[in-house]
C-alpha cells in the first residue's frame, strides 16, 4: 500500500473562534507531529467539534492560522487540504453500495478502473469489509457502517486523519472493540490522526497526547498517563477519574513533602519546590488509590469511617465512607464490603496529588 499521498512534516495551530462575543475557543495552540494520535478531550460544548470542524476547513478560524509543514493552509477549501473525515454520523451515501461508497472519491481522479478496483479491495480488506461489496449501508450494522466510512475516507491516502466521536453510536462491546482497530490501521498505515471524544477512556486507550478542553481553553496536554496520573489542575483530575478532592492548609512543608490540613483530615503528598506553607490547595486521590485497611489502625495518617453506600462494578465495588460530617470518601476495592461497616483507609503519599486551589 502506498503511502499518503502530500505529505504532512507537522502541523502547527493557532486558532481563536467567536460566535458574536461568546469565545468558543481561545487562542488554542498545538503542534503535531507525523505519525501522532492526538486527541481532542472534553465535556459537551468544550469546542472540541469546533476546533476539528477548523482544522478540516469546514468552519473559518475567528484569528490565527493553520501551518502545514510551515505553510498557511487556513485559507483552503477542505477538498484542497487533503485530509479524510470520518463522522459519528457515517455519512454514506445510502443508494450506494458499499464498493461504490469507497471508491467514490477515487473514482474523480485521473485512475485506470483497475487501479480503483485494487485500491478500494485493499481497503476494503483492511477494514475487514472483503465480501460486503455489493450490500447498501441499510443492510449492515453501526460497526460495519463505520468502517465503510473509515475505509472511505482512507482509501484517499489522507496526510492527515479527521475523527469526530466516530464510535459514539455504537454500543460498548463495538466501541471497545472499533477502537482498537483504529488504533492498529493508524499504526499500520503510519497516519497522523486527530481524534475528538468526550470519552477519557477511549482517549486513554487510542492516544499519543491527549489535549484537555474546557470551555474552548486549553486545560492540559500530556501523554495519557501524564493527564492520567498527574493532572495538573482540578478540572483535569476530576475529568479523569478522581473522585477525592480535599481543600486543604498546607501545614508543612519538608523534603518534598507537603502535609495538609482540612475537611477533618491531615494528608500528605508529594510537593514541587514552589509549595508554600499556609496556601490554600486542593488534595486529590483517585477511589482505587486508597487502601483500606481490615481494621481500624490509629495513627496520623489513618482515618476511618462507615460506609454509607457501596455501588457494585463486576470485579470491584466503589463505596462512599463517611470520615466526618462535612466529609465522605469514594473507595475502590475488590474486598468485600457493606453497608455500615467501619473501615480505616490509607492514602499512599505517591497517589496523591497536590492541585491549586479553584
Ligand atoms: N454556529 C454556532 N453559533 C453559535 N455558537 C456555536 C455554534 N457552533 C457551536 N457553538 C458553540 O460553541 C461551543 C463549542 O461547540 P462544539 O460543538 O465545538 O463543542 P464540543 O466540545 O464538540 O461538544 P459536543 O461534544 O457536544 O459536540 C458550544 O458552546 C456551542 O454552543
Amino acid at each position: 500500500m502506498n503511502g499518503p499521498g502530500d505529505r504532512l512534516d507537522s502541523l502547527k495551530l493557532g486558532i481563536t473562534k467567536r460566535y458574536g462575543n461568546k469565545t468558543v475557543l481561545d487562542n488554542l495552540e498545538l503542534d503535531i507531529r507525523k505519525g501522532e494520535f492526538v486527541t481532542f478531550l472534553g465535556p459537551s460544548g468544550c469546542g472540541k467539534s469546533t476546533a476539528l470542524s477548523i482544522v478540516a476547513g469546514l468552519i473559518a478560524a475567528t484569528e490565527g492560522e493553520i501551518r502545514l509543514n510551515g505553510a498557511r493552509v487556513d485559507h483552503l477549501p477542505p477538498e484542497k487540504r487533503a485530509f479524510g473525515m470520518v463522522f459519528q454520523n457515517y455519512a454514506l451515501f445510502p443508494h450506494m453500495t458499499v464498493f461504490d461508497n469507497v471508491s467514490f472519491g477515487l473514482t474523480l481522479k485521473p485512475l485506470s478502473k483497475e487501479e480503483i478496483k485494487k485500491r478500494t479491495d485493499a481497503m476494503l480488506k483492511l477494514v475487514q469489509l472483503t465480501g460486503y461489496e455489493e450490500r447498501y449501508p441499510g443492510q449492515l450494522s453501526g460497526g460495519q457502517q463505520q468502517r465503510v466510512a473509515i475505509a472511505r475516507a482512507l482509501v484517499l491516502h489522507p496526510r492527515l486523519m479527521l475523527f469526530d466521536e466516530p464510535l459514539s453510536n455504537l454500543d460498548a462491546k463495538l466501541r471497545v472493540e472499533m477502537r482498537a482497530e483504529i488504533k492498529q490501521i493508524h499504526a499500520a498505515l503510519g497516519l497522523t490522526s486527530i481524534y475528538v471524544t468526550h470519552d477519557q477512556a477511549e482517549a486513554l486507550s487510542l492516544s499519543d497526547r491527549i489535549v484537555l478542553l474546557r470551555n474552548g481553553v486549553l486545560m492540559q496536554s500530556g501523554t495519557p498517563q501524564e493527564i492520567h496520573d498527574r493532572p495538573k489542575n482540578v478540572f483535569v483530575a476530576d475529568f479523569m477519574g478522581f473522585r477525592n478532592f480535599f481543600k486543604v492548609r498546607i501545614a508543612s512543608v519538608s523534603n518534598g513533602i507537603a502535609e495538609g490540613v482540612g475537611d477533618g483530615i491531615r494528608i500528605r503528598a508529594r510537593a514541587g519546590a514552589d509549595v508554600r506553607v499556609d496556601t490554600d490547595m486542593v488534595m486529590a486521590i483517585r477511589p482505587d488509590d486508597i487502601r483500606a485497611g481490615g481494621e481500624v489502625v490509629s495513627g496520623a495518617e489513618d482515618v476511618s469511617g462507615r460506609v454509607e453506600v457501596v455501588e457494585y462494578l463486576g470485579r470491584e465495588q466503589e463505596a462512599a465512607i463517611r470520615i466526618n460530617d462535612n466529609t465522605r470518601v469514594w473507595l475502590r476495592t475488590a474486598e468485600a464490603i457493606r453497608t455500615a461497616d467501619t473501615i480505616g483507609l490509607q492514602f499512599p503519599i505517591d497517589k496523591v496529588v497536590l492541585l491549586p486551589a479553584e
